[in-house]
């Protein structure tokens, strides 16, 4: 089995290592805000760490805003107090900023140190708590002296406590664990844009590291060269976990946060946002830039020239896979998704023409700009600094409050379809002007008033309503699966709703070929022979757990009841499923519940239509008559394709062996005919009729005659065709005493349903040359269905019922009905606190 995305090529030779590399696991606040969540993260570290991983984390909940607070309130302390202190009534209001400050700290000293008794034991907890003390008189004491020049140290705290108590209950009940403090290692070059010195940090770092400990890192905070405490911005401690993945080499790099992954669209605002599994990290850069509540441009920043895929998950819901930013094929090059920003400013002014607007773009690196037309669009916080740059400059601007909506996606820009589709989205709101940013993988509106979320809900709607990308495995490519995969391309092709399916796994009984990235469907067969690789059941089923598809298909063209054993676990994964397989919906009554229930419990679609009347729409009728209220009395026909074309030939001048072996090499019988001729197929087939009317049964209720002799029975298939001259007599006397009644012999399936009583049989029955069963096409199924609307003149459906064309069509025309219904479904968003 073969995945593009886990394949590594090693020489043995020169890798020697246990493990290929580190990783690195960030945890946010919201993940460690209380005991329960704390509890959470060390059961995910337990599952996904190793001890030379490297853990970052947050402070705890909102412990950074609390010490901005008190941060606040001691600034405003220290002025009241220092600048007005012989006024009364700056003694009252410092009196009571004192009281509140004091409050303050006793409220977050009193929150950590719930944590640390719910977490640790006694004595652990009593040495923590001492430590927190301590901590909290030098931070009252920095407080009350000097805020503003202890800021830095004051708001590191919150990140320094989360360390060492993760790191403590860790060290109790998981593995060998320290806490590291990264002001200690983490050097800044440049205080003001947050740059890194990465060689003296990796110095710094390794030689704290220690040996078989799991270490801890503080997010957030670093050191300047002064040796004083630097806090790295809004999420800073994002931006910390992929300098660690920067500084130590890791392979990926994981946000644990409290949304399952990246939307489409901010899926607070936008409830049909649907995630983006995996995302080009250039495409993640831009859609970080433009307003991606989960992604921060400086975040991705270390990993530029890092061959580290980043990933986001929810930490309260570890098994739902998130997404993942790295290099990837062209399927995750098609992800599109639609951003805005408000509270933008557009200047304008003739210094942001040619030369010298390139050095302004080089100073504020605005959001976009368009230096023929002489503007860019900053913040609102940058409009103060762009007036100075300009006064120094000597020339005019004017500004102007804007906002932009814009569509993200690899070279989007590039495409004139693409472009047009979001005007065409836009053409009832006011645009001041369209534009690409410089890398082409966005196309923004300017617009003159604040984006609504209506307008992003529209736009978003129109941009990527044909988005869902959904997978397609499929298992058995033999007779009927070799057809089917010549059919796909032109399907896709030509197929409204197939646009975004795409074929990632091909698999035989034992050996699969799966490509998350795509193979290609016009050489998929080719592929299969030059590339699939022995595989067990447990790693394609580990393959189906993370896969970073919307929806995943897997079409079940094997005749192997083995394979159907998996539906339990296909449906457990949410996974739908299209059986030309029998088995499943032929087995035990039990089981078949069960598998029922579990689809419907994980939204998984599961059709079978062709499972009886190969392409002929009969399941699905049924279904829909009793859907509709009606109630089924009769089913009753040939249901075999086999049977129904060897009794149609048959006329005892060409041996019956002769004939079977013809439909055996035409496509029209199962991979071992026994299984038509013991009258199996058709009692499968039967029972799932009566199933699709509602009925509970089980094969065991339905009568069989076997037309195979019990000494071919339990033989090989291989010596079982090497005998079929056997049966030849046999079929022979048959038919010459049919004939002597002028009647004809076929293979017909009852099933009658009167006074709650049921009756089932599949036999060789003897018909009069008219009946409406002798007069068929070779091949041909009849299917007579009676019901209440139907009684005395019975609704029947006939055709071919087996065949490649047929059959392969018939799962073709499966395939359309599950994509048209998931294209138009809804993926649920897991963020703590909406849902
Ligand atoms: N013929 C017809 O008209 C109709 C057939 N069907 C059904 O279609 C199915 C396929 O029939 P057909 O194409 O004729 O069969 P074939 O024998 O020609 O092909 C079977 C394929 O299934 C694969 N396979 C067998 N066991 C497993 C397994 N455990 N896991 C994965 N793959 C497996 C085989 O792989 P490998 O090559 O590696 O051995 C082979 O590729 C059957 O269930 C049949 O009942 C349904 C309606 C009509
Ligand atoms: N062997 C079967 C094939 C389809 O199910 C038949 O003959 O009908």
């Amino acid at each position: 089995m073969i995945d593009s995305n886990t394949a590594v090529t090693l020489s043995p030779s020169k890798n020697k290592l246990v493990k290929i590399g580190c990783n690195v696991h960030k945890f946010g606040g919201s993940s460690l805000a209380t005991s329960a969540c704390i509890e959470r993260v060390v059961e995910i570290i337990r599952q996904h760490c190793q001890l030379n991983d490297i853990i970052v984390v947050s402070a705890n909940g909102n412990t950074t805003d609390a010490l901005f607070k008190l941060y606040q309130i001691s600034v405003e302390l220290q002025e009241v107090t220092l600048l007005n202190p012989e006024q009364a009534r700056s003694a009252k209001e410092a009196k009571t900023l004192h009281r509140q400050l004091l409050e303050t700290i006793t409220t977050l000293e009193t929150a950590q140190a719930l944590l640390i008794d719910e977490l640790l034991n006694a004595s652990s907890a009593a040495r923590l708590k001492s430590l927190l003390s301590d901590n909290i008189a030098q931070l009252s004491a920095n407080l009350l002296s000097d805020p503003v020049s202890y800021e830095n140290d004051l708001l590191a705290f919150g990140d320094f406590w989360s360390a060492r108590l993760l790191s403590a209950v860790l060290s109790e009940s998981v593995c060998p664990s320290y806490m590291l403090d990264a002001r200690e290692f983490l050097l800044l070059k440049d205080e003001k844009n947050c740059a890194i010195d990465y060689s003296e940090s990796e110095k710094g770092f390794s030689q704290r590291r220690q040996q078989d400990k799991l270490v801890i890192v503080t997010g957030y905070i670093a050191r300047n060269k002064q040796q004083q405490t630097c806090t790295l911005g809004r999420n800073g401690s994002d931006y910390s976990a992929t300098i660690m993945a920067a500084l130590s080499g890791a392979r990926n790099v994981t946000l644990w946060t409290d949304v399952d992954g990246i939307y489409s669209a901010d899926p607070r605002v936008v409830p049909s946002a649907r995630k983006l599994h995996r995302l080009p990290n250039a495409v993640a850069n831009e859609l970080g830039r433009l307003g991606n509540p989960v992604l921060h441009a400086k975040t991705l920043q270390p990993l530029t020239n890092h061959n580290t895929h980043l990933h986001v998950a929810s930490s309260f819901a570890p098994d739902i896979s998130g997404s993942e930013i790295g290099k990837f094929g062209q399927i995750a090059k098609q992800e599109l998704s639609v951003t805005s920003l408000n509270d933008l400013i557009l200047a304008k002014s003739t210094s942001f023409f040619a030369k010298s607007g390139e050095l302004a773009v080089s100073e504020f690196a605005p959001i976009c700009y368009n230096l023929d037309e002489g503007y860019i669009v900053v913040t609102q916080e940058q409009q103060k600094s762009v007036s100075q740059w300009l006064a120094s400059h000597d020339t005019e601007v004017t500004f102007k409050p804007v906002a932009i909506i814009a569509i993200v996606g690899h070279g989007v820009a590039k495409q004139g379809d693409m472009r047009a589709r979001f005007k065409r989205a836009l053409k009832h709101q006011q645009t001041l002007h369209f534009l690409h940013s410089f890398n082409e993988h966005s196309y923004i509106a300017i617009l003159p008033e604040l984006c609504s979320s209506e307008v992003l809900n529209n736009v978003h709607a129109d941009m990527t309503k044909d988005a869902k990308n959904i997978a397609l495995v499929v298992a058995g490519l033999g007779n009927i699966g070799q057809r089917f995969l010549t059919m796909l391309p032109k399907q896709i092709a030509r197929v409204s709703g197939l646009e975004n399916v795409h074929l990632v796994g091909l698999v035989g009984a034992s050996k699969a070929l799966i490509n998350t990235d795509g193979i290609d469907v016009a050489n998929a067969l080719e592929h299969y022979q030059q590339q699939a690789q022995q595989y067990d059941s447990e790693q394609l089923l580990a393959w189906l757990t993370s896969h970073p598809y919307d929806e995943l298909i897997i079409v079940d063209i094997t005749p192997s009841e083995a394979f159907s054993h998996l539906y339990q676990e296909f449906f457990a994964r949410g996974i739908h499923v299209i059986g030309a397989n029998k088995w499943a919906a032929s087995s035990s009554t039990e089981n078949y519940q069960q598998l029922i229930s579990t689809a419907e419990k994980n939204k998984s679609i599961w059709l079978g239509n062709t499972t009886v009347g190969a392409g002929l729409p009969i399941n699905s009728t049924i279904k829909e008559l009793l859907n509709s209220g009606d109630q089924i009395s009769e089913i009753s026909g040939i249901f075999s394709g086999t049977l129904s074309w060897l009794f149609q030939y048959y006329d005892g001048v060409t041996p019956f062996s002769a004939l079977l072996s013809d439909a055996l090499s035409q496509g029209i019988t199962e991979p071992d005919p026994r299984e038509d001729l013991s009258g199996r197929d058709v009692q499968r087939k039967l029972l799932i009729l009566a199933r699709c009317a509602g009925f509970e049964l089980s094969l065991a209720d339905i009568d069989c005659q076997s037309l195979v002799p019990v000494a071919l029975r339990d033989i090989s298939l291989a010596e079982f065709l090497e005998r079929t001259s056997e049966l030849d007599e046999m079929f022979l006397s048959r038919l010459k005493q049919a004939q002597d009644k002028t009647c004809v012999i076929r293979y017909v399936a009852r099933f009658i349903s009167e006074n709650d009583q049921v009756t089932a049989k599949v036999s060789l029955e003897e018909l009069s040359e008219n009946d409406a069963f002798a007069q068929l096409t070779p091949c041909d199924n009849v299917f007579q269905i009676k019901s209440d609307w139907y009684q005395d003149n019975a609704l029947i459906i006939r055709g071919p019922g087996a065949g490649r064309d047929v059959t392969a069509g018939g799962i073709h025309a499966d395939l359309v009905t599950i994509c048209q219904q998931l294209n138009h479904r809804h993926q649920q968003v897991k963020i703590k606190g909406l849902n």
